[in-house]
């Protein structure tokens, strides 16, 4: 007997591939157009679209992206963009433009890292997902956007979906409505202060990303009395700093995977905008001039301040216990 849901997990696959790739080829599009000597370090890559086999794929996803390139510009949209009636770009065009992001990534200059869904197996489960877009200069993020079409606008208005984080550095970290024409006002974001009776761990849902009983650990170290909360993306660091957790915890899994600087990139200024601290498990700075990846994999530790020290300890004393 075939495994339950085996059709729609074929169907569901194959339509978030499709929108990674043609998600990757409309924003290199606009980066492409409106910065064009900035190179892109983007998760996806037109290989599999490029093969013999791979018609069928590359015919949909053509389909797709020339969809979104041509219709009518929204409010903040430019023509100069190349979007809009009228932009629709040939199966090459659309090939060599996901594969700009084939960028190594560098220690100096400027360049973009984009991951065009993140948390594949969230979208899949109709659950937590996002798409994330960071700029690097020098090795630094200078600015991050998350957008999280799923995501409760607010922790009390459940029904309400879709939000963007934005931070740029220096200049504070925000939560826009998905919508550009919403008339919402963008809100202010700071890591609120938790105490051992609010805090909870943000993490992973699934357990193939990171080792979450290890967190229960820590949890219990910190004596934390509220349950993780399991979402898959960066939405967790959106979440994180509007104050919906306390702490962003991902540790290793032991299998030598190596972080992926767009899994991370802009959910690091995203929380250090917002008043946070955010480093390895060791308290080192996340390195984002190292290439495609973070480097030798120690974790990931983010939240506010005074919280992020007991949690680096907690970490530590966990790990002397043999976790
Ligand atoms: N073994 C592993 N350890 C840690 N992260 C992993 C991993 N395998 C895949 N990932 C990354 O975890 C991301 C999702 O993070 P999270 O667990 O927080 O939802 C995935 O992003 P994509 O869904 O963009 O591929 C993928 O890059
Ligand atoms: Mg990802
Ligand atoms: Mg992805
Ligand atoms: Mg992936």
């Amino acid at each position: 007997m075939s495994s339950p849901y085996a059709a729609e997990k074929q169907v569901a696959v194959a339509a978030v591939r499709l929108g990674d790739f043609s998600a990757q080829a409309v924003i290199n599009t606009i980066l492409g157009r409106t910065f064009p000597s900035d190179p892109i370090v983007g998760e996806e890559d037109a290989a599999d679209m490029r093969a013999e086999s791979g018609a069928a794929l590359r015919n949909r996803i053509v389909e797709l992206a020339n969809e979104t390139l041509t219709a009518p510009l929204q409010p903040d949209e430019h023509e100069s963009w190349g979007l809009g009636p009228g932009h629709a770009q040939t199966a090459e065009e659309i090939m060599d433009v996901i594969d700009k992001g084939n960028y190594g990534g560098s220690r100096t200059g400027r360049f973009w890292t984009l991951d065009p869904i993140d948390g594949t197996k969230g979208f899949l489960r109709g659950e937590q997902y996002a798409v994330c877009l960071a700029l690097i200069v020098d090795s630094r993020v200078e600015l991050g956007v998350i957008g999280c079409p799923n995501l409760p606008t607010s922790s009390s208005s459940p029904d309400e979906r879709g939000c963007v984080f934005v931070a740029v550095r220096n200049q504070g970290a925000y939560q826009l409505p998905l919508s550009a024409s919403s008339p919402t006002l963008p809100i202010n974001l700071t890591i609120p202060t938790f105490s051992q009776d609010t805090l909870n761990l943000l993490e992973s849902v699934e357990k193939a990303h990171a080792k979450l009983s290890f967190n229960e650990r820590v949890a219990e170290v910190l004596g934390v009395k509220r349950a993780p909360t399991r979402m898959d993306s960066q939405a967790k660091y959106g979440a994180l700093v509007r104050g919906d957790g306390g702490v962003y915890l991902r540790m290793p899994t032991g299998t030598g995977y190596r972080e992926k600087i767009w899994d991370h990139a802009p959910g690091a200024v995203l929380v250090e905008e917002a008043g946070g601290v955010i480093t390895d498990s060791r308290g080192q700075p996340l390195d984002f001039g190292l290439g495609r990846t973070l480097g030798e994999n120690f974790g990931v530790v983010a939240a506010g301040k005074e919280v992020h020290s007991r949690v680096l300890e907690a970490v530590k004393k966990a790990k002397e216990e043999g976790n």
